[in-house]
């Protein structure tokens, strides 16, 4: 069933969504940050599923390997309309990843399974603080909600991106 709120002339925008490093292992993680999802199929299925009610598209793409990741973002920069990543392992020093979404000056989202805060806090002394590097430049984050933070952010992004007074259509960042 369509998504009510959506028009029917809205438009089918594109969007790239990417897991990093150690994504492809989702089945196999620990389950109070990432809970019973069976693996990244299902959650990429799932995130297909609801792009399909939104009417928009989804390119999937996860990678252990950043260069890989990089390569995506390159090939698919003129393609896409706004990005959804979690970028998992490279969250607190993927800066050529960064960069690369960037350069496209498409609108990014962030996404993360866990609330990183909170996970961060847990895994490394108040001293030694770690910090997601892509907040800086990403355009919205939708954290904490497991497998549902990647549908918040791309009905967000879906919306930001038929609103035209926000992110026009895509072509600015804000
Ligand atoms: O691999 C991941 C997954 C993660 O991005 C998340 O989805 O909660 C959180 C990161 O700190 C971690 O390295």
């Amino acid at each position: 069933m369509p998504a009510p709120f959506r028009p029917p002339t809205a438009t089918t925008w594109r969007l790239a969504v990417i897991d990093g490093p150690n994504m492809p292992n989702l089945g196999n993680r620990d389950k109070k940050l990432y809970g019973e999802i069976a693996s990244l199929a299902d959650l990429q299925s799932l995130v297909r599923d609801f792009a399909e009610t939104l009417n928009v598209t989804v390119d999937q793409f996860a990678s252990n390997h950043e260069g890989e990741i990089l390569d995506f973002i390159h090939r698919t920069a003129s393609k896409v309309d706004g990005y959804i990543i979690n970028p998992a392992g490279l969250t607190t020093y993927g800066e050529a990843t960064r960069h690369a979404l960037d350069d496209t000056k498409k609108p990014v989202m962030e996404v993360h399974f866990s609330n990183t805060a909170r996970h961060f806090a847990g895994v490394v002394p108040p001293y030694l603080e770690q910090k997601s590097r892509f907040t800086y430049s990403a355009t919205g984050l939708v954290m904490g909600l497991r497998q549902y933070s990647y549908l918040g952010a791309m009905l967000g992004l879906v919306l930001a991106l038929d609103d035209e007074t926000f992110l026009d259509g895509g072509a600015v960042r804000h």
